[in-house]
């Protein structure tokens, strides 16, 4: 429906549970290293890594230090700003810390720590509150699309996601398609099923924010994303980059999917 013109592709590496902080200073090295190859520029693309908490004050070191094209963000934050909430990080620390963005909603965060769409929305307007992008992370189980409900359902979760927003918060909100099946499992969704639930989904956006709104949202793809499934999924024309989880691991094949309109 909309334009895609405006929209700068992100690819974002969503490390989980992986890599410690010295882990993370030597991927994030290497990375750089393989993204400064003038002979293949990226510099239409957003590159962004998601490392564990205990890393993001290396990363921020490394990326400040060495001028590093490389954004960085959490994979999760509180929806409180402060206080006596054991174990949680808030918007405001991560922010202080340089971040971008943080992501909420990602389907092992709803499965294991049973997070509902309210609890993803008051996430989403913390990390808003704090200066930071949410991502927010939708998709379907394998039930749901075998049952062919695969649309209305991510629509509906999103819409959920998104609750209380303004179109100002949403128009600075980052949303990435996940189908539950297609995570780490090496199942990737078809590029045409992407671009459909995208697409619909920049639809629901539309007419509850404004065409302008979801024309400039970037609606990213995430479930085994690889560099060779990458070119023919990011170049459906709703889909505006990838949040990557396993491949992003692996600085070589991470820089290839950065690259996917030069495969
Ligand atoms: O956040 C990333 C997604 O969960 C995708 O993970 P994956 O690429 O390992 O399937």
């Amino acid at each position: 429906m909309a334009e895609t013109t405006a929209r700068v592709p992100l690819i974002a590496g969503n490390w989980k549970m992986n890599l410690d902080h010295r882990e993370a200073v030597t991927l994030v090295q290497r990375l750089a290293w393989l993204l400064t190859d003038a002979d293949h520029d990226h510099e239409d693309v957003e590159v962004a890594v998601f490392p564990p908490f205990t890393d993001l004050r290396a990363v921020q070191v490394l990326v400040t230090g060495d001028r590093l094209d490389v954004a960085y963000g959490a994979q999760d934050l509180s929806p409180e700003d402060s206080g006596a909430y054991t174990g949680d990080v808030s918007g405001a620390f991560l922010a202080a810390l340089g971040c971008r963005y943080a992501i909420v909603g990602h389907s092992e965060r709803r499965t294991i720590h049973g997070e509902d769409d309210a609890l993803v929305a008051r996430k989403a307007a913390a990390a808003l509150r704090h200066g930071l992008s949410p991502v927010v992370c939708v998709g379907e189980g394998l039930d749901v699309r075998q049952a062919g409900r695969h649309v209305a359902h991510t629509v509906a979760q999103l819409e959920g996601s998104l609750v209380g927003l303004s179109a100002e918060d949403v128009a600075r909100t980052v949303v990435a398609y996940e189908p539950v099946w297609a995570i780490g499992t090496g199942e990737v969704a078809g590029a045409g099923d992407a671009q459909e639930m995208c697409a619909a989904l920049r639809a629901r956006v539309g007419e509850l924010h404004g065409d302008d709104v979801a024309a400039g949202l970037r609606i990213l793809y995430g479930g085994s994303v690889k560099s060779t499934s990458a070119p023919e999924l990011l170049t459906q024309p709703d889909v505006d980059g990838a949040l990557v989880g396993g491949a992003s691991l692996d600085a070589e094949e991470f820089a290839k999917i950065v690259r996917f309109d030069q495969a």
